[in-house]
């Protein structure tokens, strides 16, 4: 299978601002893709460049192997875009607007638009320009969907969403995996991508910081251990792993991080009695935080 979305040295700058210095990505057809950042991180500029809507200071971006600037209305078929801020005439009714969008794609039945306002509860016969935040990003979901594009872009896509139209959405993504579509979404909330995406990218000022599978970055990220003993803690050995950090001991229970694998840890348990050992699932908020944490802390050292 190709390379969907193809992100060669992209770099695009506002004047002296820096928007993405040097990105190389690729998506690959079939695949969910998570583009997570906190904001002001560069997404929306990666989507934009990705949609044609800007361009980019050096670099080039690539969408199905070919050149988003040419056979745009050809491409544009093909791909379902929500953008970050949903821009539709607020005096056309929702099913006008809708039914108006699929008349410009094409190959869309009235019965698919009907099927996605009904799960998503969007009322077709109310005017764009009543809607709530949140109504008004459903009518950007179901247009993005509704003609089952081979490629789906999508910045904030639950930007606004309550929480049964967020699960409605990851079925969504989940249906379009299915059927062999790709998605490339943005987000900065971390649980929303890990429910649905194969790889995630990290982008903080305009770099790459991480790349990987979600189990992977799962498996990097630390565990959190509660170890009850039986008999007394042998706190020395533990402390000794280079595994183990934030070690503190509360009675029979020791309580740690645990970074990597838990093979030297368990050979240390192995030589006590252990009562009751807990290990709770890695927290990836919790490494993106870390990211996160390390770009607030970057620019407090660029101001000071
Ligand atoms: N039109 C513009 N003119 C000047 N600077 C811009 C423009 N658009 C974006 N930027 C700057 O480029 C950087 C990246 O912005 P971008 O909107 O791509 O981030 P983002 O990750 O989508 O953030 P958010 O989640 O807030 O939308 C920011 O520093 C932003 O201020």
């Amino acid at each position: 299978m190709g390379d969907v979305i193809q992100l060669e040295k992209l770099t695009k700058t506002y004047g002296r601002r820096r928007g993405l210095v040097d990105l190389d990505l690729s998506v690959a057809e079939g695949e969910v893709f998570g583009y997570l950042g906190p904001n002001g991180a560069g997404k929306s500029t990666t989507i934009r460049v990705l949609l044609d809507l800007i361009r980019p200071t050096s670099g080039r971006a690539l969408l199905f192997g070919d050149d988003p600037r040419r056979h745009a209305v050809a491409l544009h078929r093909r791909v379902g875009y929500l953008a970050g801020d949903v821009v539709v005439n607020p005096r056309q009714r929702v099913a006008e607007c809708l039914t108006f969008l699929a008349g410009l794609r094409g190959d869309t039945p009235r019965a698919r638009i009907d099927e996605l306002a009904g799960r998503l509860e969007l009322d077709l016969t109310a005017r764009i320009g009543a809607l709530s935040k949140g109504n008004r990003q459903k009518v950007g979901l179901v247009q993005a969907f509704m003609h089952r594009p081979a490629l789906l872009i999508l910045d904030e896509p639950t930007s606004g969403l309550d929480p049964l139209a967020q699960q409605t959405f990851l079925d969504l993504v989940r249906e379009a995996r299915a059927a062999g579509q790709t998605v490339f979404m943005s987000s900065h909330i971390m649980s929303e991508v890990e429910a649905v995406a194969d790889r995630v990218g990290i982008i903080r000022e305009g770099r790459l910081v991480a790349l990987d599978t979600v189990a992977r970055l799962r498996d990097r990220s630390v565990h959190e251990f509660h170890v009850t003993f039986s008999g007394p803690i042998d706190r020395s050995a533990l402390a000794a792993l280079p595994q183990v950090s934030d070690l503190t001991v509360d009675g029979p229970t020791a309580r740690f991080q645990l970074a990597g694998t838990p093979d030297e840890l368990i050979r240390v348990l192995a030589r006590h009695r252990v009562a009751a050992l807990r290990a709770t699932e890695p927290d990836l908020e919790q490494l993106f935080l870390t990211y996160y944490q390390a770009d607030a802390a970057s620019k407090e050292t660029t101001h000071a």
